[in-house]
């Protein structure tokens, strides 16, 4: 996250971290949200076969073993059928991981609230993006949870050629754009928005951000758009 703070520590207790096995320890690799008491819903784009994945929750700083952590291996993942990793305009940077055994729900371990189907947030709605990606385009990578507020920005601006022309699919949700923004290693994390219940909800699942750098003017960071994906979400876990 660019131009960030630190998070209080366990504030948004559905964002996990998601670590592949190196061959000698786990490393985080990418965000996740904790949807169910043995589901995470992560970007398509962070998951490469082959590798052994772990889920950490009630994680805030990587570099220790916090109280109240949770780490949890995962047994499956469904990537979405269309996802392409040719083309991350094209939409689709969703996948599910089933966990080998299920979580606890704790005050630092809770499900993301999902937004019912097909809702679009208007322009300049106040959301925001957690993780633990790098601090400035290129730079390091913090330790602590890190937060930043990026407004969303609306399809028909962020779709205009000045910002992502047509990579800015209605699939997707645009937010930032100015000096906040997400960077790599936010990947597959949550975008946390209020809803009127005063509930934070998870309408958007990072995806990319410019490839010159992260919080690029007119380049806001794009975001799975989780509303987009209701019924394809709700299959997968009862079938699975
Ligand atoms: C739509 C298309 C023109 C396009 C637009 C932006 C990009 N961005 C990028 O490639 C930058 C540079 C490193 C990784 N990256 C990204 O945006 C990666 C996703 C890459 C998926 C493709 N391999 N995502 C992230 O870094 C983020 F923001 F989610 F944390 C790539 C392609």
């Amino acid at each position: 996250v660019v131009n960030g703070v630190e998070a209080r520590p366990n504030s948004w207790p559905w964002q996990i971290s998601l670590q592949m096995y190196t061959g000698s320890y786990y490393g985080h690799v990418c965000g996740g949200t904790l949807i169910g008491t043995n589901w995470v819903m992560t970007a398509a784009h962070c998951i490469f076969g082959g590798r052994y994945y772990r889920i950490v929750a009630g994680e805030h700083d990587l570099s220790k073993i916090d109280a109240g952590e949770q780490a949890i291996s995962v047994n499956g993942y469904f990537i979405h059928p269309s996802w392409n990793g040719n083309c991350v305009g094209c939409g689709y940077d969703i996948a599910l991981l089933r966990l080998s055994s299920h979580v606890s729900l704790t005050d630092k371990v809770q499900l993301g609230c999902m937004p019912s189907p097909n809702t679009i947030l208007p322009n300049n709605y106040s959301c925001y993006i957690t993780g633990w990606g790098m601090l400035y385009t290129n730079g390091p990578t913090p330790n602590t949870l890190q937060q930043a507020l990026l407004p969303v920005v609306a399809q028909d601006v962020c779709s205009r050629y000045d910002y992502w022309g047509q990579y800015a699919k209605n699939t997707m949700v645009c937010a930032g754009g100015g000096r906040t923004s997400g960077c790599q290693g936010d990947s597959g994390g949550p975008l946390h928005c209020r809803g009127s219940d005063g509930r934070w909800y998870v309408h958007g699942i990072t995806s990319f951000v410019s490839g010159s750098a992260c919080n690029e003017a007119k380049k806001p960071t794009v975001f799975t758009r989780v509303s987009a994906y209701s019924s394809w979400i709700q299959n997968v876990r009862e079938h699975k």
